[in-house]
């Protein structure tokens, strides 16, 4: 269970500050999809970053903590302070576009033991790593090539294969599919969640696509402007929106048989039409496992 106490992220460029995350309070369970979603701009790689503790200038943590209830690979309890060293191993992280996150001059097969402790048994890692690429829809030979030698879809399907491979209780995935054609975007999305059940660990899912959310993810949180706005199980939160910012983005999806595509925009790129809202950053229970924030709408 990971629990963000308070949480605010800033970053500082000069003389000015930025509050990207804003008092977020909340905690997600184990063996769960949680699907992130919010306007452009609102919050969610920054507050994805600070999980998997990559935390760069000039971001920062102004305030509140993060409590990750894992133990790493040395059985010690995984911190703000030692993350880093549980990447892949304890927490992962699948980016938007995999080229950013495969080494270009490095051969794939060197990427899966490029990992402090898999020194001494090298090949016996690469044995797994090419048994495990098959399973995941990857020919063996992929192994043995450069990142730019394979196609889209094979380098993100390669990159959930390197963020699973060793098991890791907590997975990032930051729009994993937004580079990809909507067909290959369904493969990879299913293959995630296809793992994710074999593991029974933890996914933090960012889209901007509610159909994603709504067909994947167990639970929603819903941000605006650095703050959460709305935050339970997925089937509550799209039967029952609480938010009128949240119910903005579920009217957005296109029906069946609903011609018109309303709001097409806003589901897809998170517009948040002429409304903007004053968000308190306190979440009240308005159901059991339902939270929503109390604010104020108010015309742009
Ligand atoms: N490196 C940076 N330096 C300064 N400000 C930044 C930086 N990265 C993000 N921000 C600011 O932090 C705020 C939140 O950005 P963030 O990328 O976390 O939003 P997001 O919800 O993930 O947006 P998107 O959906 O467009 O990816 C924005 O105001 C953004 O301009």
């Amino acid at each position: 269970m990971i629990r963000l106490n308070d949480l605010k992220i800033s970053y500082r460029i000069g003389s000015r500050t930025i509050d990207a995350v804003d008092g977020v309070t909340l905690t997600i369970p184990d063996n769960c999809v949680v699907g992130i979603a919010g306007e452009s701009g609102s919050g969610k790689s920054t507050l994805m970053k600070a999980i998997y503790g990559d935390i760069q200038s000039p971001m920062y943590i102004s305030r509140g903590s993060i409590d990750y209830g894992l133990k790493g690979v040395d059985g010690k309890p995984v911190t703000a302070g030692n993350v880093r060293k549980e990447w892949f191993k304890s927490i992962s992280y699948v980016p938007q576009s995999s080229m950013n996150s495969l080494n270009p001059v490095i051969k794939i097969r060197e990427q899966f033991i490029d990992f402090p402790g898999t020194d001494s048994n090298k090949k016996r890692v690469l044995e797994k790593a090419r048994a495990y690429i098959g399973k995941l829809g990857l020919p063996p030979e992929a192994m043995d090539s450069y990142p730019h030698q394979l196609s889209g879809g094979m380098r993100q399907r390669m990159m959930i294969a390197l963020a699973t491979f060793f098991q890791p209780e907590l997975i990032i995935a930051d729009e994993p599919t937004t580079a990809l054609d909507v067909v290959v975007q369904k493969d990879i999305l299913m293959l995630l969640m296809e793992l994710q059940e074999e593991m029974g660990n933890t996914i933090l899912v960012v889209s901007h696509d509610m159909g994603v959310h709504y067909q994947v993810t167990h639970k929603m949180l819903i941000m605006y402007a650095g703050r959460v706005v709305e935050y339970g199980d997925t089937d509550s939160v799209f039967a029952d929106p609480q938010h009128p910012y949240t119910r903005m983005l579920i009217d957005s999806l296109p029906t069946i048989g609903d011609d018109s595509m309303r709001g097409v925009l806003a589901s897809q790129a998170g517009a948040s039409g002429d409304r903007a809202y004053r968000v308190e950053p306190n979440l009240i229970e308005v159901k059991p496992g339902h939270f929503v924030a109390q604010s104020e709408g108010a015309s742009v």
